[in-house]
């Protein structure tokens, strides 16, 4: 596969797009750029799709967290009905559709969730290591000039260690903390005045919760406490979250809302994953009709990115297919379908230049078209 990439790209020679003609006439390259196997780095281990959403355990630690998931796009008053996720066409089986001359014709914005969208969900926040062929299809699109940004629960700078590209734009702590490429935007941070009290209620949480239930951990997401038990036997989550609801009863400048197996403590602040869409969107001067943002996420707090999104163009959730209300029109099975997507995304869009090409020589030698 590296050794293909490697090929690939010295085929074709960003951002000039040298020989196109090479891939599209070589269709086997560009099957196998797209192939199933997704590689994380030794040491973790992919989780599988059935393990979040495993009905066979009616009481298991995914399924106390999957009763927020169904609780939540179904609530929500809103002109946008949402469709059940198991209704939704694939992504990737809809590709022309969503590919099509006239998407083409307009601007494009990616923005991509982190866990379980790029990257497997595994049992250590810490071993969630971006797949290296993720990145080299994130490296193609930001090298075209599409402008990507990461959107994430976790702080801004571990996702930026993560993902390691600086070309990139990442909005951390879900979209409470936003940057961009050095010069491009301003960076961005909403209710940074919060920040004690978070420290405070997280020694709080750290003393009564994780040092007293086996399995339960805090993660330090800045402007953003997630307090994790999928680690945790499921006959206490319950009391576990009603421990938590306690201690938050006290702050009232905080909220906790949901994730896969997750508590997320953030400040009481209207603001989340669709309002940093929408603010990057008009820091980019990007929020005119002829352009076209796509959004792909996992978790229910890239719904409220999906309701904006979707409103004027692509939002895809990454899931199975369960029976959850969600504001999404897409559908991609798992981060590998997702890296699939990338790929035929990026391949499209090397297509399209070249058949843009009226003389049919190549870009590179063409000095007319
Ligand atoms: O918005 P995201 O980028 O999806 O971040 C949401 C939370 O993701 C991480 O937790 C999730 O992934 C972990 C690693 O695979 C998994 O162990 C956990 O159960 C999932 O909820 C991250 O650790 C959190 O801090 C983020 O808030």
């Amino acid at each position: 596969m590296q050794r293909q990439l490697e090929e690939l790209s010295e085929t074709l020679q960003f951002p000039s797009l040298g020989d196109t003609e090479v891939l599209l006439a070589n269709p086997s390259l560009v099957g196998s750029l797209v192939s199933d196997e997704c590689h994380s780095k030794p040491g973790t281990s992919p989780c599988r799709r059935e393990d979040f959403f495993d009905l066979r355990k009616e009481d298991s630690v995914k399924n106390y967290s999957r009763k927020h998931f169904e609780d939540h796009a179904g609530n929500k008053q809103d002109r946008i009905i949402p469709k059940e996720v198991c209704s939704l066409p694939s992504a990737l089986d809809s590709l022309n559709e969503i590919l099509t001359e006239k998407l083409w014709s307009r601007n494009v914005i990616l923005f991509l969730d982190y866990d379980g969208t790029l990257a497997p969900i595994v049992d250590d926040p810490d071993r969630a290591f971006l797949p290296e062929e993720t990145k080299t299809a994130l490296l193609k699109l930001t090298e075209l000039g599409i402008p990507v940004a990461i959107v994430s629960g976790r702080a801004r700078r571990k996702i930026q260690n993560f993902v390691n590209i600086d070309t990139l734009y990442y909005a951390g702590s879900h979209g409470f903390d936003i940057c961009g490429p050095n010069g491009y935007i301003v960076p961005h941070q909403v209710a940074g005045d919060t920040l004690p009290v978070l420290g405070e209620a997280a020694e709080i949480i750290k003393e009564q919760i994780v040092q007293k239930y086996p399995g339960a951990s805090m993660e330090d997401n800045i402007l953003s406490k997630t307090l994790h038990y999928r680690r945790c036997s499921p006959n206490i989550i319950p009391e576990l979250e009603k421990k938590l609801d306690n201690i938050l009863d006290c702050f009232p400048q905080l909220q906790k809302t949901y994730g896969k197996c997750v508590f997320e403590i953030r400040p009481k602040f209207d603001w989340d994953k669709g309002k940093a869409v929408e603010w990057l969107l008009s820091a980019l001067a990007m929020n005119s009709p002829d352009v076209v943002p796509i959004y792909i996420g996992d978790d229910r707090t890239d719904e409220d990115a999906f309701q904006v999104v979707v409103k004027k163009g692509v939002a895809i959730i990454v899931a199975d297919e369960s029976e959850y209300a969600t504001f999404a029109n897409f559908r991609l099975k798992d981060p590998s379908e997702v890296r699939k997507f990338l790929f035929q995304f990026w391949i499209s869009k090397v297509q399209t230049v070249a058949s843009k090409m009226s003389c049919g020589k190549s870009l590179s030698n063409c000095q007319s078209c």
